[in-house]
């Protein structure tokens, strides 16, 4: 039986871990969100280091205690840098963030993505449009060979990708986090949905971008799905009390990092939160 009080202290440790340590989580994204990514990488308590060429991404492999691979924007560096930091942290056992932004456009996504799935990514954060059409790309269950992303938007429901995100998390041994109103986090056995958030969050860019940043910093403390949980959660608890206090996009935003900074272990615990097991469903 899947204990729900468990999952909901083990992400209390997750964060206090992670406000207690300041831990180092490199990434290599998208030039539209940079920013932001680190931004709330920092304002839950992690460290935030951003790099583009092949040795820095190995160093910050290393050194850091988890890594976040967005592919929104690719430079033709990425063709070197990408494939061969997630062998490097595959090998070394490192956690890594995959955000397959925008699946489905151009060719060199297209191999780079091909490429991941040996390397089996730890945490697998995506909308829905992508999380199925990346299991399409995977030849896996729930996926669909066309991708239905728009650009770098969803035009899937997060129901919809139910069987994608199992499957994808059972190929990885990992944890897939589906985004949107309401949220699916599943390790392949246990989902988990969670409510929150604000429409706000789909008026600005990089609140998917930002989320994969945190579920790397959560993930230099606990398991790929509790850390994924715990992002997911923050994200939630945060924009909805963000959205209270503004009204517009705009300050959305800036009242987002402010809330996440301000979010607490107890807050996370007491989100409205389902549990149940992959099996029955
Ligand atoms: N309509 C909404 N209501 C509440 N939260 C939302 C809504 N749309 C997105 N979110 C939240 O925004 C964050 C990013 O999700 P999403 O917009 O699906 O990702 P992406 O930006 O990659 O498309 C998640 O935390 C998600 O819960
Ligand atoms: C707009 C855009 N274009 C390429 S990457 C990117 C950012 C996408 O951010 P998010 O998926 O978090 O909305
Ligand atoms: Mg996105």
């Amino acid at each position: 039986m899947v204990n729900k009080q468990e999952i909901q202290s083990k992400m209390m440790q997750a964060v206090e871990a992670v406000r207690g340590t300041n831990p180092m989580a490199g990434s290599i994204t998208n030039t539209v969100t940079i920013n932001l990514v680190a931004n709330a990488q920092l304002a839950v308590g992690g460290s935030a280091a951003m790099v583009y060429l092949p040795d820095e991404a190995e160093f910050l492999a290393k050194a850091g205690g988890a890594m976040c691979i967005n592919v929104g924007t690719l430079l033709p560096i990425y063709e070197e840098t990408l494939p061969y930091v997630a062998k490097v942290l595959h090998e070394t056992g490192k956690p890594w963030v995959l955000d397959p932004v925008a699946v489905g456009i151009g060719s060199l996504r297209t191999k780079l993505l091909q490429q991941f799935k040996a390397y089996k990514p730890t945490i697998i954060r995506g909308n829905a449009s992508e999380i199925i059409a990346l299991a399409g790309l995977w030849g896996l269950d729930g996926g669909t060979e066309q991708s239905n992303v728009r650009g770098v938007d969803s035009t899937d429901s997060v129901s919809g990708a139910k069987v994608a995100a199992i499957a994808l998390a059972k190929w990885t041994g990992g944890a897939v986090a589906v985004s949107g109103e309401t949220d699916l986090v599943t390790d392949g056995s246990i989902m988990a949905v969670s409510y929150g958030g604000s429409h706000f969050m789909e008026k600005i860019t990089g609140a998917g971008c930002s989320l994969g940043g945190v579920a790397a910093v959560y993930a230099t403390a606990t398991s790929p799905f509790i850390a994924a949980l715990t992002a997911t959660t923050v994200y939630n608890v945060a924009g909805k009390r963000a959205e209270l206090k503004v009204d517009g996009p705009g300050s959305f935003q800036v009242q987002f990092i402010d809330e996440l900074y301000k979010t607490t272990a107890e807050d996370i615990a007491n989100n409205s939160l389902d549990i149940e097991e992959v099996s029955f469903l």
